[in-house]
């Protein structure tokens, strides 16, 4: 007995002084040498300080733009949504090293080095280890978060949901949720004295797309699934509050105030899933059938892998993740896309007069189907536009999982790359003197044509874990406003401040305020 508490007592100093070691290894040691190495090769960066790194620095620089507010007509947002990088870059050149706490970050504002990093097919570069709450808002173990061989496996079985031809039946369900909206914002405008209305539109997509997401991946269950959103919008709030707070690992385990309330939260999204998958199952017991689908939106997809007899079977726990991960990356980029564009074309009405002859002549009052959305081609430029200038996803992330190469850097093991999308967008080098204007004839000859380097339009990432969504997100897009210049037109409102903030994606942190007027009543 006494044999084995001293065994166990040593174990138990080995293993506190090696956590130890780590840490002063990480807080310390690290820090020097990983400057050091990237100044001789000519990355600088702001100088880092203990345990914080560079957090305090964004921290305040964040604050202080969380006042500002821009003019209406400016889209050079780069200041405003990444102040420290703005910042940095102006004082330490293009590619420069900045501190994420004790994680070191290298800022690469390059489309050929993103190319190489985002195209890698071998696993070298690994997504950053998210949050708890980013975790639970996104489900641990859903496509955006797993690696290696699982990721594989899931790509595999959730490709097909996203093929073309399944799409295009979906138009007819996002066409009905839109038109259900719209005939709201109809009779409230005219009930009006001067037949218009003021409303806030990122609000009213957040619930569109969400509406739209509920019905295409949760078919008949899609009331059950709008709880889900609740209850990940208030995780999304925890999410954006914790994201420049110093990490302390082992930290998620603690009973904090806010660590109770991931718990709680994503206790109840498990309960509301859970309750959702079981019911599919129990309707499809009692229709008797063995052979038949449990249904053909994405749940179903998904539950239909438990019939198979190959490996490719998705776990309950598995099944839940997906959809906490398709509910949130469905409908909250969707809805800021269509927010930015609807701010874009308020200020470019001659645009929206184009894109309204567009439609007519194309689809007429009806309800487009495929064939019609695919010969719009000014209204996909617009798009492709707005998601240029207003990316939703401002970032991307990777961490080299071994020691790299990145064009002529020697990146060490460990560290994160960081791709900001926003300035890449807006590069000069690649989109001309005008990269700030809007110029949907940029894309005039298709995207890859559209920048001096093919790849410079990041807004889905590249390679091969690029967005699953993007065709079901693009189609979306022209249903939603398709049926919007059909029956609307709009402009800004006096009361709009132009303050595109990052939330998780880029939101406007005033909301949008438009004057929307019915074209016909
Ligand atoms: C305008 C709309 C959208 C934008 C801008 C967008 C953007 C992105 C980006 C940039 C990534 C890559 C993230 C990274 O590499 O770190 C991504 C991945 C992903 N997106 Fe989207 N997305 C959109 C719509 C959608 C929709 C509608 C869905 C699902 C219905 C979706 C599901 C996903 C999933 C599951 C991944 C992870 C893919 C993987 O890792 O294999 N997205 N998205």
């Amino acid at each position: 007995m006494g044999y084995l508490i001293g065994v166990a007592m040593v174990t138990f100093t080995i293993v506190i002084i090696s956590e130890v070691w780590k840490f002063l290894v990480s807080v310390f040691w690290r820090p020097y040498a990983l400057t050091r190495h990237f100044r001789k090769q000519g990355v600088l960066g702001p100088p880092y300080s203990l345990v914080s790194g560079s957090l305090h620095e964004i921290k305040v620089l964040l604050k202080d733009e969380r006042e500002r507010v821009m003019d209406n007509h400016s889209h050079d947002i780069t200041q405003r949504v990444m102040p420290h990088i703005h910042k940095w870059s102006n004082l330490y050149g293009k590619i420069f090293l900045y501190w994420y706490g004790t994680q070191p970050r290298i800022c690469i504002p390059d489309a050929e080095l993103a190319k190489e990093i985002l195209s890698n097919k071998f696993g070298f570069y690994a997504k950053p280890k998210p949050r708890l709450s980013v975790v639970t808002l996104l489900g641990g173990r859903g496509l955006i978060l797993v690696a290696g061989l699982e990721w594989v496996k899931r790509r595999r079985i959730l490709n097909p949901a996203f093929s073309m031809d399944k799409l295009k039946v979906m138009i007819s369900r996002m066409a009905e949720c839109t038109i259900s909206l719209l005939d709201e914002w109809q009779r409230q405008a005219i009930e009006t004295k001067d037949k218009f209305k003021i409303i806030e539109m990122n609000k009213e997509f957040q619930e569109l797309t969400a509406d739209i997401i509920a019905h295409t991946a949760f078919g008949s269950s899609f009331v059950q699934g709008k709880e889900v959103f609740k209850a990940q919008r208030e995780l999304q709030q925890l999410c954006i509050a914790s994201v420049v707070n110093i990490f302390i690992p082992g930290s998620q385990y603690l009973p904090t105030m806010s660590n109770i309330k991931i718990w709680k939260l994503d206790w109840k999204m498990k309960g509301k899933l859970q309750h959702i998958i079981e019911s599919r199952l129990n309707s499809q017991t009692r229709s008797g059938s063995s052979d038949c689908s449990y249904g053909d939106d994405l749940l179903g997809l998904m539950m239909d892998t438990w019939k198979t007899n190959s490996d490719d079977k998705l776990k309950m726990n598995e099944i839940m993740d997906e959809c906490k991960t398709f509910f949130f990356a469905g409908h909250e980029t969707t809805s800021t896309l269509l927010t930015w564009t609807i701010y874009l074309l308020s200020l470019h009405i001659e645009w929206q007069d184009k894109l309204r002859q567009e439609i007519l002549e194309n689809c007429g009052m009806a309800i487009p189907d495929a064939d019609m959305l695919s010969k719009l081609k000014m209204v996909n430029m617009v798009l492709l536009e707005a998601l240029r200038l207003y990316c939703p996803v401002i970032e991307l992330q990777r961490v080299a999982l071994e020691d790299m190469k990145v064009g002529n850097l020697l990146i060490p093991k460990g560290t994160c790359l960081s791709i900001p999308v926003t300035m890449i967008h807006r590069s000069k080098e690649y989109w001309g003197e005008d990269a700030n204007k809007f110029n949907p004839l940029r894309f005039i000859n298709g995207v890859s044509k559209a920048a001096k380097h093919p790849n410079a339009l990041l807004a889905f990432s590249m390679g091969p874990r690029n967005c699953i969504g993007q065709n079901f997100a693009m189609l979306e897009a022209k249903t939603v406003m398709t049926l919007i210049l059909q029956r609307f037109s709009w402009s800004l409102s006096p009361d709009y401040k132009h303050a595109p903030a990052n939330h998780l994606t880029l939101q406007p942190q005033h909301g949008l305020h438009v004057i929307v007027k019915p074209l016909q009543f």
